[in-house]
C-alpha cells in the first residue's frame, strides 16, 4: 500500500540531524540529579527534512477547513507512513490514514507538541499555509522524510541477504540509509537512541522550517552567543518534553541531551519542570511555558567534554539484547531497599566515573602543552597492550603514557562497580559473557578503555582504542568470537550535536520529495 499523493513542489527543502548516543559511564547514577554520565554523541545521526506541498483533501477525509495536511514517511522501513491533519484552531493532530492502520507515537507527539507550540507563538506562519490552499480539493501542507543512518539498526539481515559477511568492510559496501525490509516495529535496534535522535531533529526541523528557530544557530561549529545557546535550549526543551510525552514517563533524558549537544557531562533535569504539561488537563498554554528557555525549572548541566585526540570508540552491538526498562526498575527496588549500601556504591561509581573524564581533560592538556610528547606516547602504546605500558615503555616518565594506564586502571574499576551493582540488584548489568569479552578487547594493542555502555546488559559493548590499527584488530576479535555474536558498527564519536544540514548533500532522502 502506499501513502496519499502529494503533488510535488518548487519549495525549499528544511533538513536537520542530530547524532545517536552512547552513555559511556554513569549508567543509572544519571537517573539521579545529584550524579551525572558522560555521553558520548556519535557520527551516526537520525534525519528529518520537511517541504511545503501540496495534498489532495480526499486523502485527509474529515480534515477541518482550517487544518494543515501532514504525510509523514520513513522510507527505510516497510509501511512506514502516516497522514495527519493538524487543527489550526484547537491545535490538535489527528491521524488520518496509515500503512495497516499502523501509528507511531512518538512522530506523533513530537508533530502535535511543536506545531502547537508554533500556532500558539506565531500563528501567521501556519496561516500562511493554509491561505496557499487552492480550494475544495487540494490544500497546502508539509511532507516530512524520516531518515536513519544504517548504524541505528542491525544490518545482520540485510547483510545476510547479500552474501555479505558481518565486517565493518561489508558494512561499508551497504548503500547509504539502506532499506532495512522490516518494520519500525520489527526492526533490532542497537542502542544509539533512534527515538530520542529521531524526535530531536523533527523537533529541530520543524522550528527552523517556520523559523522560530534561526538556520544560523544550527549551523555546525557556530554556537556560543546566548542567541545560539537559547535557541539549542528551546530545542531540548520541546525534544525532551515530546519524548517524555510519547514514552508516558519523565527519564533521565540524557540521550535528547546528546541529540541536542553532541558529546558531553550530562547532569538531569528536576522532573517538577514538566509536571502540569505532563497533565492530562494540559493546554499549549502550560506547555509553552514548561518549554521556555527562560523557565528556570530546567537546571540541567551540560559540561562540554573534548575527547582526547587520536581516541577512536568502536561500537559493536552483541546480538542477544536486554531490556532496559526491566532492568531499571530491579536496580531501583535494590537501591529503595538498601539505601545505605546503594549510596555507598553510587558515590563509589560517581568517584571512578568522575576519574574518567578527568583523565581526558588531563590528557586533553598534555595534548595541548606539547603535541609532540604526547603524540609520541599514543604512537608507542597504539601497539602495545595496556598492561605492558606501565613497565614497557622506554619513556617512562611521559606523563601521556601514566595518564593512559590510569585510565585502563580506571575503567576496570568503573566495570567493578558496575559488575558489584548488578550482583546485588540481580540485575546482568556486566554479565560474565561480557566480562570475557571485555577483558578479551583490553588485551588488544591499543585499547585503553573496554566497558558495557549505558545500562549494560547483552545490548552492546564499547572500546576506545588508540589508532586504526588497533581498531581493526578489535574487530577481528569480535568476528572470531565464538561465544556471542558480536556486530561491529561504523560509528565513531562526534562532537556535535543537532544541526541543519545541505540537503544537496543528501540525494538518498531528496529522492523521496
Ligand atoms: N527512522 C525512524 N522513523 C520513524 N520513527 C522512528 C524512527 N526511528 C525511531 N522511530 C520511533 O522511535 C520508536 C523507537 O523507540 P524506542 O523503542 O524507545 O527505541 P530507541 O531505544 O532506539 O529509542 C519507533 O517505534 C518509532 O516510533
Ligand atoms: C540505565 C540508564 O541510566 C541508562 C540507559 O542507557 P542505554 O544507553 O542503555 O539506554 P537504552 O538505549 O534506552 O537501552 C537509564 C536512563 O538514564 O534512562
Amino acid at each position: 500500500m502506499t501513502s496519499c499523493s502529494a503533488r510535488s513542489s518548487s519549495h525549499s527543502i528544511t533538513l536537520t540531524s542530530a547524532p545517536g548516543k552512547v552513555l559511556v559511564v554513569g549508567g543509572y547514577l544519571v537517573l539521579d540529579r545529584n550524579y551525572s554520565g558522560l555521553v558520548v554523541g556519535t557520527d551516526a545521526s537520525l534525519y528529518a527534512a520537511v517541504q511545503e506541498q501540496t495534498f489532495e483533501l480526499s486523502d485527509f477525509t474529515d480534515g477541518a477547513s482550517k487544518s494543515i495536511p501532514i504525510l509523514v514517511v520513513s522510507p527505510q522501513f516497510q509501511s512506514a507512513w502516516w497522514n495527519y491533519a493538524f487543527d489550526t484552531e484547537s491545535s490538535k493532530l489527528a491521524q488520518r490514514r496509515s500503512a495497516d492502520q499502523d501509528t507511531n507515537g512518538f512522530v506523533q507527539v513530537v508533530l502535535e507538541v511543536t506545531l502547537g507550540l508554533v500556532n500558539y507563538q506565531s500563528p501567521e506562519a501556519l496561516q500562511r499555509l493554509l491561505a496557499r490552499s487552492e480550494g475544495q480539493t487540494s490544500a497546502a501542507g508539509l511532507k516530512i522524510v524520516l531518515s536513519a543512518d544504517n548504524d541505528f539498526y542491525s544490518q545482520r539481515e540485510t547483510l545476510a541477504r547479500a552474501g555479505l559477511n558481518l565486517s565493518s568492510e561489508s558494512l561499508k559496501r551497504l548503500p547509504r540509509m539502506c532499506e532495512t525490509g522490516t518494520t519500525l516495529k520489527g526492526v533490532h535496534k542497537t542502542g544509539l537512541g533512534s527515538s530520542a535522535a529521531m524526535v530531536t531533529s523533527l523537533v529541530a526541523c520543524i522550528l527552523v522550517h517556520f523559523n522560530i528557530i534561526s538556520v544560523s544557530h544550527l549551523q555546525p561549529g557556530k554556537r556560543l552567543d546566548s542567541e545560539h545557546v537559547r535557541s539549542l535550549q528551546l530545542i531540548h526543551n520541546i525534544a525532551q518534553y515530546a519524548h517524555c510525552l510519547a514514552q508516558g514517563k519523565v527519564g533521565s533524558g540524557f540521550d535528547i541531551s546528546a541529540a541536542v549537544y553532541g558529546t558531553h557531562v550530562y547532569r538531569r533535569f528536576s522532573p517538577a519542570v514538566l509536571k502540569e504539561a505532563m497533565d492530562e488537563g494540559r493546554n499549549i498554554a502550560d506547555i509553552a511555558h514548561a518549554v521556555l528557555p527562560s523557565n528556570p525549572g530546567w537546571n540541567s548541566d551540560v559540561e562540554v567534554v573534548t575527547i582526547p585526540p587520536r581516541f577512536i570508540l568502536r561500537l559493536a552491538d552483541v546480538d542477544v539484547g536486554s531490556n532496559t526498562p526491566s532492568m531499571v526498575k530491579k536496580v531501583l527496588y535494590w537501591q529503595e531497599a538498601h539505601q545505605d549500601a546503594a549510596r555507598a556504591l553510587w558515590n563509589s561509581l560517581d568517584t571512578a566515573n568522575n576519574q574518567i573524564r578527568e583523565l581526558w581533560g588531563k590528557l586533553v592538556s598534555n595534548y595541548e602543552n606539547d603535541c609532540l610528547e604526547y603524540n609520541q606516547a599514543i604512537d608507542w602504546c597504539s601497539v602495545h597492550k595496556c598492561s605492558d605500558w606501565k613497565n614497557g615503555c622506554s619513556n617512562a616518565s611521559n606523563s601521556t603514557v601514566a595518564l593512559l594506564c590510569k585510565l585502563v586502571d580506571g575503567i576496570k574499576q568503573v566495570r567493578a562497580l558496575q559488575r558489584k551493582l548488578g550482583d546485588n540488584a540481580g540485575v546482568p548489568i556486566e554479565p560474565p559473557e561480557q566480562t570475557k569479552l571485555l577483558d578479551a578487547c583490553l588485551e588488544v594493542p591499543g585499547v585503553c578503555m573496554a566497558a558495557v555502555p549505558g545500562a549494560g546488559g547483552y545490548d552492546a559493548i564499547f572500546c576506545v582504542t588508540l589508532g586504526q590499527d588497533s581498531s581493526a584488530a578489535v574487530e577481528s576479535l569480535w568476528s572470531s568470537w565464538k561465544a556471542m555474536s558480536v556486530g561491529p558498527l561504523l560509528a565513531n564519536q562526534a562532537s556535535s550535536g543537532v544541526c541543519v544540514i545541505d540537503s544537496t548533500v543528501y540525494p538518498e532522502i531528496m529522492a523521496y520529495f
